[in-house]
């Protein structure tokens, strides 16, 4: 029996998907096949031999080690745009309560209820000190159009902001999909210049460290008011704190926040809840679970962060699947050592992906334990597993 280990609370219709195939589930098993996970952080864990693949019930995989992964010939997946909705809803939210001082106007009820003040005649005269603008017709700039950046865009459209987008990877497909009154530009600096509302939708990767960053905050708009749902690690803290306190960021809202941010008032701080919906996490998990079941059962891989994509109907008496390095002459000495038992090919699909590549290869016998060996034994292949 196949066992998946748990790192973190997984909706339970993720779980009952992988139960009904037979896997074993929990969070202490003793040699997982899989690991199902959303944000527990694994660059320090030690992988154990039986390890296959791991998948990540959300977007964002920074929380694992994912080169490590390949070279060691672990699959990670990742489950694209499952809470893409939950994450724009916040969004949206998060553009309001940026604009309308919603959080500061409820504390300060609440003081009034305390102090023993009739709360009811002290809103009315106390009001003014809330106000705030309204989004429509202002200018929202977003940073990553991809699954979220998407319908974020749209819904602000809809909603009679302007949007200008940018994301320097836009793929046709999401470009297809984004409303035609957003305007998409090359130059980031453009967004950083005529944005009242900035909103990031981009992964964290070292090379993103940082995208908000004392240049940038310079470059902005008096006033502005910054989003970052996307992950903490692309606001420069100490840039945004210095912003905050000469009134060129009149907000920033923060689903990742830590200490020394929320040492000012002016910042708004979500316990990290972008993805925190009953759909979301459903989806998710459900998303999750169907990746690693087809890849543990079949190995076919979908929605990889670190090895293509790879399908193929189930055929043959066996299927080899092999991980290897993307280099000549690998599938030939492959197919050879196949033949050398006689095994004759009824199906073969062969991905690469970067420096890695990966082959299925579906014959028409049973693979003997010296031809798999051979095939383990050769030069560049990372990983090789029968399927029956
Ligand atoms: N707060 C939450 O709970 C929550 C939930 C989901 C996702 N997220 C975060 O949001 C990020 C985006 O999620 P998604 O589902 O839209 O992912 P996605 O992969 O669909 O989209 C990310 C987009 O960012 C673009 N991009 C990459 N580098 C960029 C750069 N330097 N500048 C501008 N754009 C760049 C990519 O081309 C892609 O289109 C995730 O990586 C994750 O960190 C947070
Ligand atoms: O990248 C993501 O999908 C989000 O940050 C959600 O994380 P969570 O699954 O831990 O809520």
């Amino acid at each position: 029996m196949m066992q998946i280990q748990t790192m973190n609370k997984i909706d339970p219709a993720g779980l009952a998907i992988l139960e009904q195939d037979g896997f074993q589930v929990g969070d202490t098993v003793d040699a997982p096949e899989g690991l199902l996970l959303r944000s527990a952080k694994i660059h320090d864990m030690e992988f154990p031999a039986s390890l296959l693949a791991i998948a990540r019930a959300g977007a964002g995989t920074n929380n694992i080690p994912v080169d490590r992964c390949a070279q060691a010939g672990i699959v990670v997946f990742n489950t694209p745009g499952a809470n893409a909705n939950a994450v724009k809803e916040l969004a949206i939210a998060a553009m309001l309560l940026a604009s309308r001082n919603i959080i500061g106007g409820s504390d300060w009820v609440r003081e009034q209820a305390a102090a023993g003040v009739d709360v009811a005649a002290a809103v009315e005269k106390g009001k003014s000190a809330f106000v705030g603008p309204e989004i429509m017709g202002k200018t929202l700039g977003v940073v990553g159009l991809g699954a979220i950046g998407v319908l974020v865009a749209n819904t602000a459209i809809a909603m009679g902001m302007e949007v200008i987008g940018y994301d320097p990877y836009l793929s046709v497909e999401t470009a297809l999909r984004l409303d035609r009154h957003v305007r998409i530009v090359k130059d980031e600096s453009i967004l950083w210049k005529s944005s009242d509302y900035v909103t990031l939708h981009l992964p964290y990767m070292p090379q993103t460290k940082d995208t908000v960053n004392a240049q940038v905050l310079a470059e902005m708009k008096e006033g502005v008011r910054v989003i970052n749902l996307a992950r903490g690690e692309l606001v420069n803290d100490e840039a945004m704190l210095a912003a905050l306190e000469s009134g060129k960021v009149a907000c920033y809202v923060t689903d990742f926040p830590n200490s020394r941010i929320v040492t000012d008032p002016r910042v708004v701080a979500i316990p990290h809840l972008g993805a925190s919906s009953p759909e979301s996490e459903r989806n998710c998990a459900v998303m999750a679970a169907q990746e690693l079941v087809d890849y543990l059962e079949n190995g076919n891989i979908r929605n990889s962060v670190n090895f293509p994509s790879a399908v193929m109907d189930r055929g043959g008496a066996a299927r080899v699947c092999v991980i290897h390095r993307n280099v000549p002459s690998v599938l030939a000495s492959l197919t050879a050592a196949l033949s050398q038992q006689g095994l004759n090919i009824e199906n073969l699909t062969n991905k690469s992906a970067k420096e890695y590549a990966y082959t299925m290869v579906d014959v028409d016998g049973d693979v003997s334990a010296d031809t798999e060996a051979a095939i383990r034994g050769l030069e560049n292949v990372i990983r090789v597993r029968v399927l029956h």
